[in-house]
């Protein structure tokens, strides 16, 4: 009979530990607490403002219902915060706002989410001695050393000037007009005080910077789960473009380079944390899948071609069109050039790699997104427009 007793990377009984999920009701958190609630003994406390991503497994007759419990709370003003940490071994903190079209239209409240309302969290993971894992970002990085280059240097070439590394690369905003860059600065900042908090007081922690994780239940399609004027993040944009027969718009002619991996691999990374903290802590991770790079002008290829296979319906002629960023996002935006993450230190330490390929990721997701969006979007464009 096989074993039911889990085992580390070092091969040790892994014990059953209380976690505190902080933005347990979001994308990233949705999958984890799924993960979690089927494939381990541990208990959640989730933390969040909303609960309609992991409704299915707040469910009372669920064979995890006695390890999974939701507060509904957010960590700007409540007192239940630092009492619920202390309840946990570990606490995870995912709470942020984290859609590009709120950097520079909505850089107040960008920073307080991203830094101001994350230092509690941190300050009682310190007092409580409690160990911490919190999501960063890979906007970190800004942009790449090689995007300073000229257009034809061959240098362009060299990894050595656009891989990005934990433990070396710089990171690289624009000026403070460019708000774009308030995320990324602001997420940078609490990486900062957290590594100090480490070195000073002991602080066991473990900072995790995601490369454009996607997958299903990522953000919202306008005007059906989330408002009609909301612009979520790539792969949402580009499913409800698709879903309403509309082109897709590509900012800036989609010429800005990214690496997606699936959320499904990217959460074994997460867990492999959690499991081992002996190789987890004081360490930075870049989580990213640097086999699946495209442009957004080829992912908005590949996404019509997969949408018209799994939908039956057949493309656009012209798929896409061109917007210009003022048009799009407002001033104040910029981009990143380019997002490769070196893997030295995951590797080593977890020994994780992710294993889906852009084409299977996108052909799962877009599966997804037909299934649960195609009728909504049908009614709501058939309803007349209210006089
Ligand atoms: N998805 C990615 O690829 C990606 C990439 C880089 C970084 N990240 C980081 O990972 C984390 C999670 O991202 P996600 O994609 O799941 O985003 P998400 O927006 O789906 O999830 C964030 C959750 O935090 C909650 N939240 C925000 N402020 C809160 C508050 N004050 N109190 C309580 N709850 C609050 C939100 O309600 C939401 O459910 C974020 O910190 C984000 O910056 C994600
Ligand atoms: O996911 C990540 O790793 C990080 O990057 C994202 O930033 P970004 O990749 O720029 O955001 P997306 O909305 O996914 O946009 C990707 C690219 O597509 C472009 N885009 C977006 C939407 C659209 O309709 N058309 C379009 O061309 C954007 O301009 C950008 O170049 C967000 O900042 C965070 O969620 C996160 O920290």
């Amino acid at each position: 009979m096989a074993s039911s007793v889990r085992l580390d990377l070092d091969g040790n009984p892994i014990k059953p530990i209380t976690i505190c999920m902080i933005g347990a009701g979001g994308f990233i958190g949705s999958h984890l607490c799924e993960k979690i609630m089927a494939e381990t003994p541990h208990k959640v406390l989730a933390l969040d403002v909303y609960n309609d991503k992991i409704k299915h497994l707040l469910e009372p007759d669920t064979p995890w219902a006695a390890r999974i419990q939701f507060h509904r709370l957010n960590i700007k003003q409540d007192s239940r915060l630092e009492g619920l940490i202390k309840m946990a071994d570990l606490t995870i903190n995912l709470a942020a706002i984290c859609t590009p079209a709120d950097y520079n239209t909505r850089p107040l409240d960008t920073i307080y989410s991203n830094f101001i309302d994350a230092l509690p969290v941190v300050k009682y993971c310190s007092e409580n001695q409690k160990r911490l894992i919190h999501f960063s970002t890979c906007e970190v990085y800004g942009k790449t050393i090689g995007s300073f280059l000229p257009k034809d240097s061959p240098l362009r070439q060299d990894p050595a000037y656009y891989v990005l590394k934990e433990d070396a690369s710089p990171c690289i905003f624009g000026s403070i007009e460019k708000q774009r860059w308030s995320y990324a600065c602001a997420k940078q900042l609490i990486e900062r005080l957290i590594y100090a908090e480490g070195a000073e007081n002991g602080l066991e922690f473990s900072i995790v910077r995601p490369f454009n994780w996607i997958g299903p239940r990522m953000d919202f399609i306008p005007g059906i789960d989330g408002p009609s004027e909301g612009v979520p993040r790539v792969l949402a944009c580009f499913s409800n473009n698709l879903l309403r027969q509309e082109p897709l718009k590509l900012v800036d002619g989609g010429q800005s380079q990214r690496t997606f991996v699936y959320i499904k691999d990217a959460i074994e990374a997460v867990l492999l944390m959690i499991e081992n903290p002996a190789r987890a802590n004081g360490h930075i991770f870049n989580v990213g899948n640097p086999n699946n790079e495209v442009t957004v002008k080829q992912l908005a290829e590949m996404m019509t071609q997969i949408y018209a296979k799994v939908s039956g319906e057949p493309a656009l002629e012209k798929p896409t069109i061109d917007v210009s960023s003022k048009e799009f996002y407002g001033v104040g935006y910029d981009d990143s050039d380019k997002r490769i993450p070196d893997m030295t230190i995951i590797n080593q330490q977890l020994g994780w790699n992710p294993k889906t390929s852009l084409w299977d990721l996108l052909e799962s997701t877009l599966t997804y997104q037909h299934r649960t969006y195609a009728e909504a979007i049908k009614k709501a464009i058939a309803k007349p427009v209210a006089s």
